[in-house]
């Protein structure tokens, strides 16, 4: 941890993804001054979970309750270090995206009235009227996507209104798939949260607003006025609307800290809460964009977004709200068999080492010797597919003549279909001089950096400035706003990112033209086989 003496304040960004909540901390020049985390399978065994989930079939939550844990943990774990509370001004962060929180009849009350001398877990134990929060990597709300699209005349028309098409995962069928399923728990819920405004919600001791971007991944919400859909509110449940709550600009102050952590953990009492957002929009807010970069983050799930002055939204992708930006929108590609598959690649083949996977992916040229994987363990998002298979000179095969292909297959196979479906949502194709901004746990890895950059034909960076990028935008946003009326003099956020000229990112490496070249020569054989994957693997 820096020097600690100076009286000068310090902003968090909290991040509640899928395996870990992760904090990061910068000071008042945006340096980050420490990071600190929770990682749900390792330090809350007790919640049995896998990956920070537990997935039955096409069924995934997560324990609301280990989450409320992890925030008691981790402030715990700062507090062993002497970490000074007193200098943080201002908190906000972010969360993984779709996932729900229901809260009980009368717990506003028991937020409003915290007390310091108990643990959060101990005061919000019987907080949730479902106690298994729906998660991203949910897939089982088929029926309720086809309700909503009905209900919005089609799926082209949901996706024009809210940015996406309906998908299993995104909120609004979820809340549905509770209403109609478990409608006790539902009419025993007096609020729902996200799980960026769930967290919120503890710092502040009473229900946080869902904010416009985290808001988008929901299928409820008019991504144009920026305020919710009473069509599909109504679809989704009679008192939807009651249960949601307003929706607010993702740089709102919503709020200060609540009393129970200024007394518990000696933190400034004026500290302001911002609205928190979705993990993929803070990561985009940290890495304050051009609009011809995009980012692709490795964490759990696989993303790929970018930032976008006129939305065309269709039944490919999502468009959500910018985060920090009112005229602009940001489309986003989402797969759900990312670092999880990687991982079981290299433990299958590799001895459970990267070294072993990384020299594997060095080994073979462009195409791996016409071999090509569609790995889906689990019931894939981009494209929707289900299931393993593999393709050895057009042949589908049971496993490759040589399973050290597997790293390199597996590897162009993710990064050509993130470059087919980019281009399928409006992204120019065919330009070798992009840059391509790598996050989230898997970026440390360089030969997935170098596929990247041929597949692209892009020059990869990493942020330098440490800290999760997702975390790091929740406290750069934390510091904006709450300066935004004194130092930051009417700028905007993007101004205000700026005038610190600070050197973000680092090159990791260049696409190579010929190896661009023999990608694009192959996308159209590659195309056709998912083509036929989709077919396959139909769920
Ligand atoms: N050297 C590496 N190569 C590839 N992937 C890695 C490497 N180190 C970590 N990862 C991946 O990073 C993932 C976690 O990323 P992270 O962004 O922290 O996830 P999340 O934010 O979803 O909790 C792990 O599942 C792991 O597979
Ligand atoms: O479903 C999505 C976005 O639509 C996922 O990206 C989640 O937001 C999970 O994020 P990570 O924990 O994998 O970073």
């Amino acid at each position: 941890m820096a020097e600690s003496s100076s009286p000068s304040p310090l902003y968090c960004g909290f991040d509640l993804s899928t395996q870990q909540l992760k904090l990061t901390v910068i000071d008042a020049g945006r340096d980050v001054f420490m990071e600190q985390a929770v990682h749900f399978d390792r330090d809350l065994p007790e919640y049995g979970t896998v990956g920070g989930a537990n997935v039955k079939g096409l069924i995934a939550t997560a324990p609301t309750l280990m989450w409320v844990a992890a925030l008691d943990l981790l402030l715990s774990r700062l507090e062993s270090v002497g970490f000074p509370f007193a200098r943080v001004a201002a908190i906000s962060g972010c969360g993984q995206q779709h996932g729900s929180v229901y809260w009980r009849d009368g717990t506003a009350r028991t937020l409003g009235a915290l007390k310091s001398s108990l643990s959060l877990r101990e005061q919000l134990a019987d907080a949730f009227a479902v106690t298994r929060s729906p998660i991203w990597q949910d897939s089982s709300t088929e029926e309720e996507c086809g309700l909503l699209e009905t209900a919005a005349s089609g799926a082209d028309e949901l996706a024009r209104v809210t940015g996406s098409s309906a998908y299993e995962r995104f909120t609004g069928s979820q809340i549905m798939k509770v209403a109609r399923k478990q409608p006790a728990a539902y009419s025993a819920t007096e609020r729902i949260s996200l799980v960026s405004s769930f967290l919120a919600s503890l710092l502040l001791g009473a229900y946080a607003p869902i904010d416009v971007a985290d808001g988008s991944g929901m299928n409820l919400l008019n991504i144009h006025t920026k305020d919710w859909d009473e069509t599909l509110l109504n679809a989704c449940s009679a008192d939807a609307r009651s249960k949601l709550g307003d929706v607010v600009h993702t740089n709102t102050f919503v709020g200060v800290l609540s009393a129970y952590y200024i007394e518990k953990y000696g933190f400034r009492q004026d500290c302001r809460i911002i609205a928190f957002t979705g993990d993929n929009p803070d990561s985009l807010a940290s890495l304050n964009l051009g609009l011809h970069d995009i980012v692709i983050s490795l964490g759990t799930s696989d993303t790929l977004s970018f930032p976008l002055l006129s939305p065309k939204p269709s039944t490919e992708g999502h468009i959500l709200c910018h985060p920090t930006r009112d005229d602009a929108y940001m489309a986003m590609l989402v797969y759900k068999n990312g670092s999880l598959v990687r991982e079981s690649v290299r433990d299958n083949y590799f001895g459970g080492k990267w070294e072993g996977f990384e020299a594997a992916v060095r080994h073979y040229p462009v195409g791996c010797g016409d071999r090509t994987a569609f790995l889906f363990p689990a019931p894939e998002i981009t494209p929707r597919a289900h299931g393993v298979f593999r393709f050895e000179r057009g042949d589908l095969v049971k496993e490759f003549s040589d399973s050290d292909a597997n790293a390199r297959c597996l590897l162009e196979s993710q990064l050509m279909s993130m470059r087919s479906h980019a281009r399928r949502m409006g992204l120019e194709d065919g330009v070798c001089d992009r840059r391509v901004v790598l996050t989230g746990g898997g970026s440390v890895n360089n030969a997935i950096a170098e596929i990247v950059a041929d597949v692209f034909g892009a020059t990869v960076v990493r942020s330098v400035l440490g800290g999760g990028s997702a975390a790091l935008g929740g406290a750069y946003r934390a510091r904006y706003v709450a300066c935004r009326d004194d130092e930051m003099h009417g700028r905007s956020f993007e101004e205000a990112m700026a005038v610190d000229k600070k050197q973000n990112f680092k090159e990791i490496c260049r696409g190579d033209k010929a190896r661009f070249d023999a990608y694009s020569d192959l996308l159209p054989r590659w195309e056709a086989l998912e083509a036929r994957v989709c077919e396959m693997g139909k769920f």
